[in-house]
């Protein structure tokens, strides 16, 4: 379900972007003008007419901090669009380990320093940054559209990796209980992200299967009852050789008290639940009580969203 736009009739500016690492920390330079004044950045720029991208790239960093490159890697390509704009930037991004030489500030990049990869300057570098370089730490090669209004304002994004052979999915369920404008929390809940825990659909079991199976593990329920799916959630962790197939049903109990007496349960407001921290992102939630089927995409990496996606068709 996850489209990547294309862009036909579009021209393309080609530029570099290195990232270059030591000892847990990454070199980063504050830009002094032209694109990114005043954001920390690693070192690249514009590929000239008669050079390669690695050139260029290798070429940019010498220019910018005085580094020579020794190896250094291509990890992705990520394609930059503004708003308005006819032009694609294709900026080509690199990681590199080995260098030698001294650092040397330049009239464009200064201050440059190293910074801890946990203590990166996230405000002051591009919103992008944050949801592409787990894969340049990881290693794991990926394709990327970020879509501008201004430079502070990104509008979408897609992220994909490029590596991944056909990622085999892996079927779960969870059952989400909503009576009025409550939803009803297991005990053993996820404390940080207000959901319950999801289960495995066990081989030959059907999803339905698996989702009374879920309920009735967990409540004492009617055999009648009917639940509906309303979400199929795909969530890809980028260093994981499986998808994690979430299939979410709701019971709606609001008319019906007895399936609910003498549970172990909680209570929770919606409204709650949407000012906190939620299972995935804030759409999620109100988009599932909506009551209308929708899939969604979530590239994560641990517990951070890298790129969501839905689709309501
Ligand atoms: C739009 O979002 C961007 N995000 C990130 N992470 N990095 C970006 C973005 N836009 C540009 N960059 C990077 C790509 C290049 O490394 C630099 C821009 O290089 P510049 O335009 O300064 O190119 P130069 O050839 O160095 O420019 P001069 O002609 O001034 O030498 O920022």
């Amino acid at each position: 379900m996850l489209s990547y736009p294309s862009f036909v009739g579009y021209s393309r500016k080609l530029m570099t972007l290195t990232m270059i690492l030591k000892n847990g920390k990454m070199l980063l330079g504050m830009k002094n003008r032209g694109m990114g004044k005043g954001k920390w950045n690693g070192f690249g720029g514009k590929v000239e007419p008669n050079e390669t991208i690695d050139d260029g790239a290798k070429r940019e960093v010498k220019e910018e901090c005085g580094l020579d490159v020794i190896s250094m890697e291509k990890i992705g390509i990520i394609e930059f669009e503004y708003v308005g704009s006819k032009e694609i930037l294709e900026g080509h991004i690199y990681s590199c380990y080995l260098f030698s030489g001294d650092i040397i500030e330049s009239d464009e990049m200064a201050p440059i320093k190293w910074f801890k990869i946990e203590d990166s300057p996230c405000n002051q570098m591009w919103i992008d940054h944050k949801f592409w370089f787990p894969m340049i730490l990881k290693n794991i090669p990926f394709k990327a559209h970020f879509k501008y209004l201004n430079d502070d304002t990104m509008l979408d994004s897609t992220i994909i990796l490029t590596n991944s052979k056909e990622k085999l999915k892996e079927p779960w369920v969870n059952v989400i209980i909503k009576k009025d404008n409550q939803i009803i929390l297991l005990k053993n809940f996820e404390e940080s992200n207000y959901f319950n825990k999801h289960e495995k659909v066990k081989s030959g079991e059907s999803v339905e299967d698996a989702a009374i199976r879920y309920l009735k593990s967990h409540y004492k329920i009617h055999d009648a009852v009917k639940v509906q799916k309303i979400a199929v959630v795909d969530i890809e962790f980028i260093d994981k050789q499986f998808i994690q197939e979430i299939n979410v049903f709701v019971l709606d109990v609001s008319k019906i008290n007895k399936y609910l007496q003498n549970e172990d349960f909680r209570l929770l407001d919606i409204n709650i639940i949407q000012a906190n921290k939620l299972w995935l992102d804030n759409k999620f939630f109100s988009t599932l009580l909506m009551m209308k089927p929708f899939k969604a995409y979530f590239l994560m990496d641990e517990d951070n969203i890298l790129c969501s996606k839905y689709d309501n068709n």
